[in-house]
């Protein structure tokens, strides 16, 4: 079962009006593989979405990176999935570890989001990953694996899925896994979800990798079997960018 290679952008909250024109000015003059070798979706802050999706080219695709949990209403400061429905917005970003860590998202919340969102049509970047100490004390299967339980209670269906792997102790360190120490959690993510899903979700799903990737790492790690492509933070913000984006090909050959 082959799946096709994904790169995400996850701007976090970063960027001016200017900014964030200038790097959609780099995208879209990339040369890259085509839509059929890789998907490419870039998350800026909720307020330049509408910029971006008007701007981008249109083979990449714009993510939120976040959305409140059921319909919206009278929740002050969130935006809802209706509206990223409303605009034309495919994907969201949920479960990120810094709105799991700074704003104590729970496995349970996380996983509702993720099931909202689907029910709505959207498609869904799920992240989860494990702190350094978590690392350290031996649990990181069990604490993915409880992060994907979540997600898997709530989920029928993971056709809109892409499961994202980001070690927390890897996120804006500039402390990449290794690659053998990621293959080994996306190999388990994997069993886990053959395990306790199904063996044709397991072989459809991506899971990708996040935690510093960059220009010159992200061919070695998408040489590994079991990851399916990034989720790449601050270098998402700069025109290397584009060479992650183009690692896609150590799979297609
Ligand atoms: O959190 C990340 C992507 O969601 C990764 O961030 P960095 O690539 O900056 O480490």
């Amino acid at each position: 079962m082959s799946r096709k290679f994904f790169v995400g952008g996850n701007w976090k909250c970063n960027g001016t009006n200017e900014e964030v024109k200038k790097i959609v000015r780099f995208l879209n003059e990339a040369e890259v593989p085509s839509e059929d070798v890789v998907e490419v979706v870039v998350s800026p802050p909720f307020l330049f979405l509408p910029l971006v999706k008007s701007l981008l080219r249109p083979d990449f695709h714009a993510a939120a990176q976040n959305c409140w949990v059921k319909k919206g209403g009278a929740f002050t400061g969130e935006i809802s999935a209706e509206m990223l429905v409303n605009l034309g917005i495919q994907w969201v970003i949920l479960g990120h570890s810094e709105r799991r860590q700074l704003l104590n998202e729970s496995n349970e919340f996380v996983g509702d989001k993720v099931a909202y969102a689907l029910s709505l049509g959207l498609k869904v970047i799920a992240c989860i990953g494990e702190t350094l100490e978590q690392r350290e004390s031996g649990s990181t299967i069990e604490v993915v694996a409880a992060q994907t339980k979540a997600i898997a209670d709530k989920v029928s269906n993971w056709d809109n899925v892409v499961l994202a792997y980001e070690p927390v102790w890897a996120i804006g360190t500039g402390k990449v896994a290794t690659p053998a120490q990621a293959q080994d959690v996306h190999y388990e993510l994997r069993k886990w979800i053959e395990s306790n899903v199904d063996a044709e979700v397991a072989s459809k799903t991506r899971i990708i990798y996040g935690g510093s990737v960059n220009g010159a790492n992200c061919k070695e790690l998408a040489a590994q079997p079991d990851i399916d492509g990034f989720l790449v933070g601050g270098a998402s913000l700069k025109p290397e960018f584009v060479d992650i984006i183009k690692s896609a090909t150590v799979k297609s050959g």
